[in-house]
């Protein structure tokens, strides 16, 4: 059971996907190549891969590798809130906002091995102002096979500032000089 912070408000109100936001069924690409979740320049990354859904909603996939191990053979929890997160994190693309993970629950549901696929789905079920309401599942064996983890989430909508304030400055200023991240930021409606 969620806790009441992760309750939409009464006033909260379904989420518009965005009409420039890619088809069903397109890939969402990496939003910054140094993600830990979906970056292709992490070695030891989840390099997870998201695909948009219909309308505020997506399905994603990650295979758990040796260097995401817990106990032996198995999925460390924090690696597997990680796909949940960088999948939730996901759905702000759909809806053309920047925001930031204020609060995730997960549940751990079954133990998941080493080169396994983690089947992700997840939705946006409200949104109220600057608050993004939203909920995953992670499916083993295929993407009917059964919940192995699953999270609800509170995202908070942010300007880019967020990032130029916090971030640490040589990657701040090595993201604003490439122009594949400019671009990508860009999908987020976002001038750095
Ligand atoms: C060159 C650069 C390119 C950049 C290109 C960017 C690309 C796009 C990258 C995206 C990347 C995603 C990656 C994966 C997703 C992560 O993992 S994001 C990283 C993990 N998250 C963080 O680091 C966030 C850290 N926290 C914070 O910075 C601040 O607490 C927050 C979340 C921004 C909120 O602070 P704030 O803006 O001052 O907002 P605040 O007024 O406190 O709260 C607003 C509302 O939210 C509620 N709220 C806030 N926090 C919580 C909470 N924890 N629980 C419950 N309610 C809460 C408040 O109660 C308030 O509610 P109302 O009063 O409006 O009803």
């Amino acid at each position: 059971m969620s806790s009441a912070s992760l309750l939409p408000p009464a006033d909260a109100q379904p989420p518009v996907r965005h009409p420039d936001a890619p088809a069903p069924g397109e890939p969402l690409g990496a939003h910054y190549e140094h993600c830990f979740g979906c970056g292709p320049g992490q070695p030891h990354g989840l390099h997870l891969e998201a695909r948009a859904g219909d309308g505020v909603s997506l399905t994603a996939e990650f295979t758990v590798q040796p260097a995401h191990q817990g106990a032996p053979g198995l999925a460390h929890g924090g690696v597997l809130a990680t796909a949940l997160d960088e999948t939730l994190g996901s759905l702000n693309w759909l809806l053309r906002t920047i925001a930031v993970t204020g609060r995730l629950e997960t549940d751990f549901v079954a133990p998941v091995p080493v080169g396994t696929v983690l089947h992700l789905e997840a939705e946006v079920t409200a949104v109220a102002g600057r608050k993004i309401y939203s909920r995953a599942t992670g499916r083993i064996g295929g993407p009917e096979g059964p919940v192995a983890v699953r999270a609800e989430a509170l995202f908070i909508e942010v300007k880019v500032d967020h990032f130029t304030e916090h971030g640490r400055e040589q990657e701040i200023r090595a993201a604003m000089s490439d122009p594949d991240q400019i671009r990508r930021s860009r999908a987020f409606e976002v001038n750095p």
